[in-house]
């Protein structure tokens, strides 16, 4: 399958709070990833940075233990990542192995962090180096790409207006004016991101209900609410909360 055209229309699956929603988004990612183990798969997810995926990741570290999931063959990659130093608390990395605490058994062969700016002198030989990472490891095609969306529409950092929603033949590319600090960053591009049997939207929050009601909306350009430009090929899910539902 390719073009987005072809694709399922978007499912919208509200939650009552940002507890309930993360909890779905745990069992349902572990579900998945139990499924595609068993199909003989190893599967490779999108992780995302962010509030509610903060949530989504402490209740996979519950969870996740107890659950048939083979950890360690199971394929992390980012969709995007803050160019500051590797211990920084802005790196959507170190963010989602603090939550997970430990308890999942991961590979770190097969977690694939995109480079901070002590690995790398720019975001885009960082960009340069995870997109090398992406085509050497034959990866490109996630299980589940989950995504944050911004109170601007923004997903990874595909920012309104900003020059990389118009990438084409890259993979990753640098930011060095994302309007939301940290300023230096590095995205998938939409490219990339067009390879997922299910892209998963995670939005909590009044500040969000806006950008969510516009993304729902038929004709809304991607360069208004980037969101728009993302969809599965089997499946494209907004979980929500009741707040981020209310424009709805
Ligand atoms: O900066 C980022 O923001 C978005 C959304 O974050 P949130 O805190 O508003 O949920 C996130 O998806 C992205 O990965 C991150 O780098």
């Amino acid at each position: 399958m390719t073009g987005s055209t072809e694709r399922p229309a978007p499912r919208v699956e509200v939650h009552v709070d940002a507890a309930d929603l993360a909890t779905s988004v745990a069992g349902e990612l572990i579900a998945r990833l139990e499924d595609a183990q068993a199909r003989g798969e190893e599967p490779q997810i999108g992780l995302t940075g962010g509030s509610i995926a903060e949530h989504v990741h402490r209740e996979l570290g519950r969870m996740g233990p107890s659950s048939e999931v083979d950890w360690g063959r199971v394929v992390l990659w980012w969709g995007d990542e803050r160019f500051v130093a590797a211990d920084s608390p802005d790196r959507n990395v170190g963010q989602a192995m603090a939550a997970f605490d430990g308890r999942l058994a991961f590979d770190p062969a097969k977690v694939h962090a995109i480079a901070s700016s002590d690995d790398a002198g720019s975001v885009d030989e960082a960009a340069a180096a995870y997109s090398a990472l992406l085509r050497a490891e034959g990866a490109g095609f996630f299980e589940v790409l989950m995504l944050g969306v911004g109170p601007d529409g923004h997903v990874a950092s595909l920012f309104p207006g900003s020059s990389q929603l118009d990438a084409t033949d890259a993979i990753a590319v640098g930011v060095t004016d994302s309007p939301k600090p940290p300023p230096e960053r590095v995205t998938l591009t939409y490219e990339a991101m067009d390879h997922c049997r299910a892209v998963w939207f995670l939005v909590s929050g009044e500040e969000k209900a806006d950008a969510v009601a516009r993304a729902l909306a038929e004709g809304t350009d991607k360069h208004d609410i980037p969101a728009v430009g993302v969809s599965g090929e089997a499946e494209t899910i907004w979980f929500l909360d009741r707040a981020s539902a209310s424009a709805l």
